[in-house]
């Protein structure tokens, strides 16, 4: 199962205080932030830092409500953390007192209505998906950092939700595993179809994972572009698709666009400098 989401004319405002008076001021994240996700697609998103990507998720989250706006899933208003919605952040979130199986058994018991039994063989199964069959009873400080997260991942996924939100999951890792992950998880969402939101800092990474790639600009956050990529994947991972001329022309288009982006957005402080 997989779901849609939309954001339509969504902002978010924050009341921060000045540097040199302390006065409370109003910032706003985001402004009229317009975007459709379609049932089990995979989105990735990128922007300039602090335009608003993690202020997005929280929202899709139900863990922030937005000053204005509607989101939806499946036509339905986002009122709060369902189950039907997951979340992997950039640190690997899990109880150093449980097993890799007993963290992943945990948030099922949270979700209720499985036995011990059933608890424990659908952990199996999801350690099986991200190949960590062997690690079950691994505590994680006896895991590698890319188990941890594949670990994480896993326990995101074992409760079937719908939607799947990964905040820079493999930003902590080095680039072979992360480069593995990439992969292992390209191969997860091709076989449960969960509609994924992923936000990264690495072109290369939005380029690889994305049917399409948002581009958010900054102050005010909105979507600046959305680039829909069609890339030629070979399943057996034989081909280097990042070696790819076709790879090179999308990563070369968001570059330019994140390059430009920098440029107005440090415009756009020197002018708020001038005038403060
Ligand atoms: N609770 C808050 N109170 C005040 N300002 C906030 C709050 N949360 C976020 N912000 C501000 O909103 C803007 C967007 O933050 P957000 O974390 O969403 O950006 P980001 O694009 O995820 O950043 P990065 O790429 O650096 O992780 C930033 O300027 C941040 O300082």
């Amino acid at each position: 199962m997989s779901s849609r989401i939309e954001l339509s004319h969504v902002g978010q405002t924050f009341w921060v205080r000045g540097d040199e008076d302390k006065q409370l001021r109003e910032f706003v994240a985001l402004d009229d932030l317009n975007l459709e996700v379609a049932a089990g697609e995979f989105l990735t998103v990128v922007g300039p830092s602090g335009c608003g990507k993690s202020t997005v998720l929280d929202l899709v989250a139900g863990l922030a409500e937005p000053s204005s706006g509607r989101l939806t899933v499946d036509g339905k208003p986002i009122t709060g953390p369902g189950l039907d919605r997951s979340v992997v952040f950039q640190q690997y979130t899990l109880l150093p007192w449980r097993t890799a199986a007993a963290n992943i058994e945990f948030a099922l018991e949270a979700k209720g209505g499985m036995s011990k039994k059933q608890r424990a063989e659908r952990a199996r199964d999801y350690l099986d998906l991200v190949g960590l069959t062997e690690f079950a009873n691994r505590y994680p400080h006896e895991l590698s950092g890319g188990m941890k997260q594949r670990v994480a991942i896993a326990r995101s996924l074992s409760y079937e939700p719908e939607v799947l939100l990964m905040d820079e999951p493999f930003g902590a890792l080095d680039a072979q595993t992360r480069e593995r992950l990439q992969e292992e998880l390209i191969g997860i969402w091709s076989r449960t179809g969960t509609t994924v939101i992923f936000i990264t800092h690495d072109i290369d990474e939005a380029v690889f994972l994305g049917q399409r790639v948002a581009v958010m600009s900054a102050r005010p956050g909105r979507i600046k572009e959305v680039i829909a990529i069609d890339l030629d994947r070979d399943p057996s991972g034989e081909t280097d698709v990042r070696a790819s001329r076709d790879f090179a022309t999308y990563r070369h288009h968001i570059w330019s666009l994140l390059r430009q982006l920098h440029h107005e957005t440090d415009e756009t402080t020197t002018e708020e400098l001038a005038h403060a």
